[in-house]
């Protein structure tokens, strides 16, 4: 992979090694619990249109609750379903006592106001930890359901051993479902946290001084690898297919690597991490549904 004589120093942040542990932890938890209460945690996937993207994330997320022993049920939509519709399918399984957990695959198409509809969600379903009372317990110091993709995030920290207090945190981008959560997780630890956006001026001097960088811009390479501060933490959360078919990140992977202490790859860094944390999200909304 890297042959150069001016060879990487960064260890490699390993999420899909992460995700098959917790994964395994999350299955003997799920059959300990189906064992006491004559089920198993249920999941609702709703899938809206035919993004092919959307559908491989939604298939990854039936297969990764079939072998974690969630029960999963689906509602493929097509793309002319109306908002009223997916409102009353979202009211049914909101009443349905199978179902712990319940997410709309995003994007959903432009006639239908995602708002509308993460909020109709009941907030204990809210698997997706979208709905802004979680997104409020988050803030508040008090997180219940925490969004998936910053939650794994944390996870992939933590398998650095390094203390986040006072630590210097970049985020690049400020998104509902990664860039702003991820933000309120950072403070939750006692890190100091820098978000830039679309608006900030000079990223390279916001890098060049953050011990650790979350890349959740959504473009391809943006993060120069020269930026990197010596032994900085970085986590990219970009995905980017390139004209081969293979994929990449928001930062410059190589050339990162030289300077980074630790680096998550893309693939295998947090996507796995995602939905290994919707499993781990279905998992506690059981336990708080009907106990553990
Ligand atoms: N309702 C939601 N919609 C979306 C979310 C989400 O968390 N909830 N996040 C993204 C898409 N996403 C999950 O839904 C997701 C994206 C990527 C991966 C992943 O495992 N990526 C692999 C590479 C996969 C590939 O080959 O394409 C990796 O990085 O290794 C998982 C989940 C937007 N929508
Ligand atoms: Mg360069």
């Amino acid at each position: 992979m890297r042959s150069h004589m001016n060879s990487s120093t960064a260890k490699i942040l390993d999420g899909k090694a992460l995700a098959a542990r917790m994964r395994e932890e999350i299955r003997l938890e799920a059959d300990q619990l189906a064992s006491k209460h004559g089920r198993k945690p249920g999941l609702a996937v709703i899938i809206v249109g035919n993004d092919p993207a959307s559908h491989v994330y939604v298939k990854n997320k039936k297969i990764g609750c079939e072998k974690a022993g969630i029960h999963s049920f689906s509602h493929e939509l097509s793309a002319d379903t109306s908002q009223q519709h997916l409102l009353g399918l979202i009211t049914e399984l909101n009443n349905d006592p199978k179902v712990d957990g319940i997410l709309v695959q995003l994007p959903v198409p432009d006639h239908i106001n995602s708002e509308v509809i993460l909020e109709a969600i009941d907030p204990g379903k809210d698997v997706d930890g979208f709905h802004p009372y979680n997104v409020g317990r988050l803030a508040s110091r008090k997180p219940a359901l925490r969004s998936c993709t910053p939650y794994g995030c944390m996870k992939l920290l933590e398998e650095t051993g390094i203390d986040l207090h006072g630590k210097e945190c970049v985020i690049v981008g400020a998104s509902n479902i990664v860039g702003r959560p991820m933000a309120l997780e950072l403070l939750l630890v006692g890190a100091t946290v820098t978000v830039t956006h679309r608006f900030s001026k000079n990223l390279r001097s916001h890098i060049e001084r953050a011990e650790i960088i979350i890349a959740a811009a959504g473009k391809q390479g943006l993060i120069q690898g020269e930026w990197i501060k010596p032994g900085a933490i970085v986590v990219d959360v970009g995905i980017h297919r390139r004209e081969d078919g293979s994929l990449t990140g928001d930062v410059e992977f190589e050339e990162a690597s030289k300077n980074a202490g630790w680096i998550t790859p893309v693939p295998g860094g947090v996507g796995p991490m995602t939905i290994t944390m919707l499993l781990a999200n279905t998992v506690q909304a059981f336990k708080t549904h009907v106990g553990d």
